[in-house]
């Protein structure tokens, strides 16, 4: 009997426990990172006594569909994945934050901005979280849930931002890591990521500065780190005509371009334009304009992208992104992985997911190194550049409740300016005249 309840794998409670996170201030196309950035840890307790955790999207639209969820879930089961969907589509309703099928996500460089993407990414968490529960009570990982790893570790690249050294108005959270606002900068940057981590690979978030100061950053990054793969990534920032001048001009320099022009039409342009160039075309890669099934078939069969970036959020969670591996494979298209700030839950989840995809093409890209608070008891390390896939129950990881709870205490006590992330917001704190800059910027 008392076997029979341990092994229950009934939900009997959902926890939702929101969180502001320091952030440091990485500059993008849009503005900067906010001080403190809005995650959400979700906790699924089952009939056994277990807990499974999961981590998504903390901004108030997403925490809005959540609740519902949450109360919802009670009586079903961890394992009745397939089921999560539909529930979710059922009692979650539409946010109020996405205003239909062509809204873009103003602050997260997300892509568009659907009701139905907002609910996938809630029920990434709970699915994570599920898959914990699920494992820990069978004794087995996450990824032997998802039929089975076929590698031992994950390679990340080290994620390059053009910084400040502080935020405005002396805000947040300081760090030594100084500014970093061209070439050398980046370059210093690079090398210590690489001496603490071991990073074998470098992406540069771009559409910060005009393209030559971005190339020329580029330049130094091949000079510094000969043979090493490189990508620049200035979030659709770019007119067709410009992506093609920087492709000319970094071209044998990058592995992939990443979302150089905004939306799935400009992509489609320059990726035809560089095969018409002859040769091999260098890649265009995408975490902006095919984050949902429904892109998949035009940007697909247009050739818009050669290189898709996952986010187990965006796509419903990790079994969905097994679905989109399929169907890169079925293409032709490369697959790797996108990153948000996050936190040791996603990093653990990003990591299971990406150890069972049979087909993972480039490093994957984290903000984990960015992020000098968790909600674990234990970071997940970094050796040579990779996370090991661990063998341990679930996830892998465990939940330190106090900094669980000081984190959340930081998102009560705030007046609501921060809990949902506004790069555009934060940048006004430093020019009161800051608007998103409208596309192309350049
Ligand atoms: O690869 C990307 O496009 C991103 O990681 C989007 C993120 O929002 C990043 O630009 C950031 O956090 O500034
Ligand atoms: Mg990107």
């Amino acid at each position: 009997m008392a076997a029979t309840r341990a092994h229950d794998l009934t939900v009997t409670e959902v926890r939702l426990t929101p969180v502001l996170v320091a952030d440091p201030p990485l500059l993008n196309t849009q503005g900067v990172h906010q001080p403190y950035t809005p995650r959400l840890i979700v906790e699924v307790v089952t009939g056994g006594g277990v807990t499974g955790v999961g981590e998504t999207y903390g901004d108030t639209a997403y925490l809005d569909l959540a609740r519902p969820l949450a109360d919802a879930l009670p009586g079903h089961r961890v394992t009745d994945l397939n089921a999560l969907p539909a529930l979710a589509a059922r009692v979650c309703g539409d946010s109020p934050d996405a205003t239909g099928p062509a809204a873009v996500d103003a602050a997260g460089l997300r892509g568009v901005r659907t009701a139905d993407k907002l609910r996938r990414s809630v029920v990434s968490a709970v699915e994570v979280a599920c898959l914990d529960a699920w494992g820990k009570t069978a004794g087995l990982p996450v990824h032997a849930l998802l039929g089975g790893r076929v590698r031992d570790r994950v390679d990340y690249s080290a994620y390059l931002f053009y910084r400040w050294a502080a935020h405005p108005q002396g805000r947040g959270e300081r760090d030594d890591w100084g500014a970093a606002l061209d070439p050398d900068g980046i370059v210093a940057q690079a090398r210590r990521l690489v001496d603490l981590y071991g990073f074998g690979s470098f992406k540069l978030k771009g559409g910060v500065l005009p393209p030559d100061e971005e190339i020329a950053a580029v330049r130094a990054l091949a000079a510094a780190f000969p043979g090493r793969p490189l990508r620049l990534d200035p979030n659709g920032a770019w007119s067709v005509a410009t992506s093609l001048r920087v492709a000319a001009a970094l071209g044998d320099t990058l592995e992939y371009l990443e979302d150089p022009a905004s939306g799935t039409g400009a992509m489609a342009e320059v990726a035809a334009a560089l095969r018409a160039r002859g040769g091999t075309p260098l890649p265009l890669a995408t975490n902006m304009c095919v984050t949902t099934f429904e892109e998949i078939p035009e940007a697909f069969t247009r050739g818009a992208v050669q290189v898709v970036l996952s986010d187990h959020h965006y796509w419903g969670g990790l079994r969905a992104t097994c679905e989109l591996a399929a169907l890169c494979a079925t293409f032709g298209v490369g697959l790797s992985m996108h990153s948000n700030t996050h936190l040791g839950i996603s990093l653990a989840a990003m990591t299971h997911a990406a150890a069972v995809v049979p087909r993972l093409d480039h490093a994957c890209d984290t903000h984990y190194p960015w992020q000098t608070e968790d909600v674990l008891t234990e970071r997940l390390a970094f050796h040579g550049g990779a996370v090991t896939v661990g063998d341990a129950p679930g996830l892998g990881v465990t939940l330190d409740r106090d900094r669980l709870a000081a984190l959340h205490r930081r998102w009560l006590d705030d007046d609501g300016a921060l809990r949902s992330r506004d790069d555009a917001a934060a940048m006004r704190r430093a020019d009161p005249d800051w608007r998103v800059p409208a596309v192309p910027r350049w």
